[in-house]
């Protein structure tokens, strides 16, 4: 039987990491991944959805060349291409983390890793190795890495809806799509299929979307969306869906129905577990998720390890979860943990224009017991003067006021997650409203407004 320093189960964000330093650093380390390697960002997330973000930009970009001169002729959209194009990418990207993981000597299992007891799995066959025999090994140390999948509403007709994990897959492009939901992925693909022209219908139960985001920043959000062809149906629940004919009925609480080729539950996600037996390590689960310690990532049980999305803790995003992955490694090996700001993990949501924040909300702050200074900018855009498209840039920063500490801040508008990134490190670094002030812009651009608000939009006390 093969024995380990360390076993990692799960080849995604947080796993790939964690093993790979570890191994790095001589540590004798094995993987198992039973779907496909670097887990939910490269294969069904984030990688593919930005893919297809960029492909439905370009349509409006196409839309507003003429107003600079461009005479360019439309001739349509090829759905099949993208896909195509995507899943040579992704594939390159699976080659890559497994020579990443080779290179670094971690050993690669592939199938599904189950426990059989506090120190022991078992490898059994899986999607990604339908022929694999069983295998038993050891490990003095197990990182569970085994992420999160889409969860399905239990309404009538649930069957007939496809999750995220199917429209990276999609044969045709649907001409009219129903998402439900609005987290990041409803969001998210309501743009993407607005963008590629397909009739959308956005379905959320909410009266605003996004929520945890600043509250003003969702109601700009909801602003801007009104100046696109997206059809809102706020405050309602989806009850039932019907096949007919020619696709789909969708029933909402509030008496519409909606005619549509495709409905998609973007509803949420829940943690790998089913198939891990964690009970026979000795961990119980909480509401479903492996309970683990944020500052460590130690389970109840010792040598055993949780980290990324199946645990749930603070952020389900890639950067959190590798980050988790780096530390748990260097703290395996004795070494002192790298420091990382998790409360200052910034935020995007890649709608066009994109939403993206970092920092606490103005409702976040309040709680926090701040008294706050407040400023808000909300403008066109430079971009838009010639074209004449709708939809104003919003920018805010929560300062507080005894200190002066900027606390958060947030933005909607071109580029914005590519600037709430630079601002992260301000944020992070504790930096003033004077230090922002004495920031020279950088001209003409949209980010420079955040070195220039100088007056102050309104004060909060807690
Ligand atoms: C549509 C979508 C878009 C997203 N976009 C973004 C984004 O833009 N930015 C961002 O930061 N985050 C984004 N995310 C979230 C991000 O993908 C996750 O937070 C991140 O992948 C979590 O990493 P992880 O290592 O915890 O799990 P995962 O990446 O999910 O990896 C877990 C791996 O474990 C494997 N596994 C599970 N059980 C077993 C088992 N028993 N044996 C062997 N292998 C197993 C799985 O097959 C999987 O490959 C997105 C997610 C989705 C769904
Ligand atoms: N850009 C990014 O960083 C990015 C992109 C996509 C996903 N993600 C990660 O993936 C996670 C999952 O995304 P998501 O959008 O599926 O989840 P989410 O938690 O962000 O949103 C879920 C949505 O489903 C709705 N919902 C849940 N139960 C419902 C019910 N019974 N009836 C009606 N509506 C219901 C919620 O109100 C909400 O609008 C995110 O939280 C995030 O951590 C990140």
């Amino acid at each position: 039987m093969q024995e380990f320093d360390l076993f990692v189960i799960g080849a995604g964000s947080g796993g790939v990491r964690c093993a790979r330093i570890a191994a790095q650093n001589g540590a004798r380390v094995a993987i198992a991944e039973r779907r496909h390697w670097g887990g939910t960002c490269v294969n069904l997330g984030c990688v593919p959805k930005k893919l297809m973000v960029y492909a439905s930009e370009y349509g409006r970009e196409a839309e507003d060349a003429p107003a600079y001169g461009w005479d360019i002729a439309a001739k349509g959209y090829d759905w099949q291409h993208l896909i195509k194009a995507k899943d040579r990418e992704i594939e390159r990207l699976n080659g890559i983390y497994v020579s990443m993981l080779e290179k670094a000597g971690v050993q690669l299992f592939t199938g599904n890793a189950s426990f059989v007891d506090a120190n022991t799995l078992e490898i059994s066959s899986s999607d990604l190795a339908p022929n694999a025999e069983k295998q038993i090994v050891r490990a003095k140390n197990i990182v569970i890495a085994t992420g999160s999948s889409p969860t399905r509403l239990s309404i009538p007709g649930a069957e007939h809806a496809i999750v995220s994990d199917d429209i990276f897959h999609l044969a045709e492009q649907p001409k009219r799509i129903s998402i439900i939901g609005s987290g990041y992925i409803g969001v998210e693909f309501a743009g993407i299929f607005s963008g590629l022209g397909s009739k959308v219908d956005w379905v959320y139960r909410q009266d605003l979307p996004l929520r945890g985001f600043d509250e003003e920043l969702r109601k700009h959000f909801t602003e801007v969306v009104s100046h696109s062809e997206i059809n809102v149906h706020a405050s309602t629940h989806p009850q039932k869906i019907e096949k007919i004919e020619n696709g789909y009925e969708l029933f909402l609480e509030n008496g519409k129905v909606i005619e549509t080729d495709c409905v998609l539950m973007a509803t949420g996600r829940h943690p790998n577990v089913q198939s891990l037996h964690v009970e026979r390590a000795g961990i119980a689960l909480k509401d479903g998720y492996v309970p683990t310690c944020l500052e460590d990532a130690k389970t109840s049980v010792k040598g055993i390890y949780a980290i990324g999305d199946v645990t749930d803790n603070l952020f389900n995003l890639t950067p959190t979860a590798i980050a988790e992955g780096h530390l748990l490694a260097e703290r395996l090996l004795g070494e002192e943990g790298r420091e990382w700001s998790f409360e200052t993990t910034p935020k995007a949501v890649f709608f066009t224009p994109p939403v993206a924040s970092v920092g606490m909300s103005e409702e976040e702050a309040i709680k926090h017991h701040h008294n706050l200074d407040i400023y808000t900018s909300s403008f066109t855009p430079l971009r838009q003067t010639l074209s004449g498209r709708k939809g104003k840039a919003f920018m805010k920063l929560v300062v507080d006021t005894q200190s002066q500490v900027v606390l958060g801040v947030h933005m909607i508008g071109t580029d914005a997650a590519e600037i709430i990134q630079g601002f992260a490190v301000a944020v992070t670094a504790g930096l003033t409203k004077r230090d922002f002030d004495r920031t020279i812009g950088l001209h003409p651009t949209s980010a420079e407004e955040f070195v220039t608000m100088r007056t102050l939009t309104r004060q909060r006390n807690a």
